[in-house]
């Protein structure tokens, strides 16, 4: 749906503080550390700041955010785990605030044992996911987003999931249209100002395959390689696109300092 201007300012109220949630997480992910101790911070901060959590109870989903380490796909959650040094994981925080829904999620590097290789796949996940919000503008079609995502991450040898999209959202979590991290440029709605989605890609240094394990939520790499993911919420507008979660930190790919 095309949204209105005055609409652009509950998105970006919503979309700061999902943003500042994950500025705040950073320091406190390091070895030893559990997941559960994670989604505690992040949801007393999220209620602290007037929001909820949109995760907890979403289709049933047991906690506040979304923890999703090494080959973890997306929707791990989170639990006693402790994360050791050498690991990457994905946090994913969607805060409603007054209505309307800030969906962000980053990669943090835990400890400094992580593996070059893991480091640029972070990194080219990251630019995969710019590089699809930067063919944002209206007239081009919503497969011009995954188009720019498949070619810059197959051209570095990765591999791009099929199973999970980006979204409409706004005062929905999830709305249409369905936002395919890879396709051509020529298929899809037409953008307009006014529509509100995510650009969510989750990027695997193997083959693209993924399978839910027994706890229903938990999507991991068949082929168990390592994946990653990173998620702006964004508005289009008359001439380009609105990030609103942007790190107030400015923080874009790890390390962040
Ligand atoms: C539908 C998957 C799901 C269930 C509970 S939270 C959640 C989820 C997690 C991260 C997301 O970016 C998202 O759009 C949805
Ligand atoms: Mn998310
Ligand atoms: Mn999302
Ligand atoms: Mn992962």
């Amino acid at each position: 749906i095309r949204h209105r201007p005055e609409d652009f300012e509950g998105m970006r109220k919503a979309g700061r503080l999902a943003a500042e949630i994950l500025d705040m997480i950073t320091d406190h992910v390091a070895p030893g550390v559990t997941t559960d101790e994670l989604d505690r911070l992040c949801h007393e901060m999220t209620v602290a700041n007037g929001a909820v959590p949109a995760p907890l109870g979403y289709k049933g989903f047991p906690k506040s955010i979304c923890t999703s380490i090494n080959h973890v796909v997306c929707h791990g959650i989170p639990g006693d785990r402790k994360l050791a040094d050498g690991e990457i994981v994905n946090i994913d925080v969607t805060v409603v605030l007054d209505g309307w829904h800030g969906d962000s999620s980053r990669m943090y590097l835990v400890g400094d044992k992580v593996p070059v290789k893991a480091r640029k796949l972070v990194e080219v996940t990251y630019d995969c996911m710019m590089l699809g919000i930067e063919a944002i503008r209206p007239g081009v079609r919503l497969g011009a987003i995954g188009h720019a995502i498949q070619q810059y991450a197959e051209a570095q040898r990765f591999s791009v999931v099929r199973d999970f999209c980006g979204h409409g959202l706004g005062r929905t979590f999830h709305a249409p249209p369905s936002v395919l991290h890879y396709g051509h440029p020529d298929e899809g709605p037409v953008l307009e100002p006014g529509m509100f989605f995510t650009v969510e890609p989750m990027i695997n240094a193997g083959k693209y395959p993924v399978k839910i394990l027994d706890d229903g939520w938990t999507a991991v790499t068949r082929d168990r390689s390592l994946s990653a993911q990173f998620e702006h919420s964004v508005g289009v507008t008359e001439d380009g696109v609105e990030i609103f979660t942007l790190s107030p930190k400015g923080y874009t790919k790890p390390p962040y300092v």
